[in-house]
């Protein structure tokens, strides 16, 4: 998980301070023993939540290597915590990143994808804007010449409040370049899919 650096991406006392006025608008007494360190804890998951907001995606992706591969490469089912930026809880599911490489045939790590989930699901989100931004920064930083991204989740605003529907479950996908091409595009959704349906 990248949170590498994130007790520092909040400003600690303003959050604190931030999370004492809510516990007493909610009718709480952030003096008593259960709640009196809360702030701080709140504070630096805050941290944790929202470290991709000063992590560069082109940093993440400045690495790439020669392995001539100019086929489809796919990671399945990269786990996703974020943070919707409605309500401020959580939605959580798993993101599929594909990508076809550039002509001269570098690719990135394979954990490099995953770490890009995170850069992008690490801040206040919309499900659609994390799923395009993953595409674009494979397309602007890798060169890739065709990606696919397909984020599946459960959002908390929808299951715990409002209309209260847990279980339920959000697809957002995004497509660049030879993926848009209906054949490739097939043989990518056979891979995303296989052994699951
Ligand atoms: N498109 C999109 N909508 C989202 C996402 N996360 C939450 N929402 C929706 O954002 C909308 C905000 O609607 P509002 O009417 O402003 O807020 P609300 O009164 O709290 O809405 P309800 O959730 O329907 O009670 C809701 O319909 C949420 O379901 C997301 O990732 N993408
Ligand atoms: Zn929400």
């Amino acid at each position: 998980m990248t949170t590498e650096g994130s007790a520092h991406v909040v400003d600690h006392a303003r959050a604190e301070a931030a999370v004492r006025e809510l516990l007493l608008a909610i009718g709480e007494d952030p003096d008593r023993d259960g709640l009196a360190e809360t702030p701080a804890r709140v504070a630096r998951a805050y941290g944790e939540f929202f470290a991709g907001l000063r992590i560069d995606a082109a940093e993440v992706l400045s690495k790439t290597f020669e392995i001539a591969h100019e086929e489809m490469i796919l990671v399945r089912d990269i786990e996703v915590y974020s943070m919707c930026e409605h309500h401020l809880v959580p939605f959580h599911g798993v993101a599929h990143v594909g990508y076809i490489p550039a002509k001269d045939g570098r690719v990135t790590g394979l954990s490099k994808l995953a770490r890009l989930v995170e850069v992008y699901a690490r801040r206040p989100q919309v499900q659609e804007r994390l799923t395009t931004q993953v595409a674009d920064a494979l397309v602007e930083h890798v060169g890739a010449q065709g990606v696919i991204v397909v984020v599946e989740c459960e959002h908390l605003c929808m299951s715990m409040r409002g209309i209260r529907k847990p279980g339920s479950r959000t697809i957002t996908s995004a497509v660049r370049g030879q993926l848009r091409d209906p054949a490739t595009r097939a043989e990518a959704m056979s891979l995303l899919l296989g052994g699951k349906r």
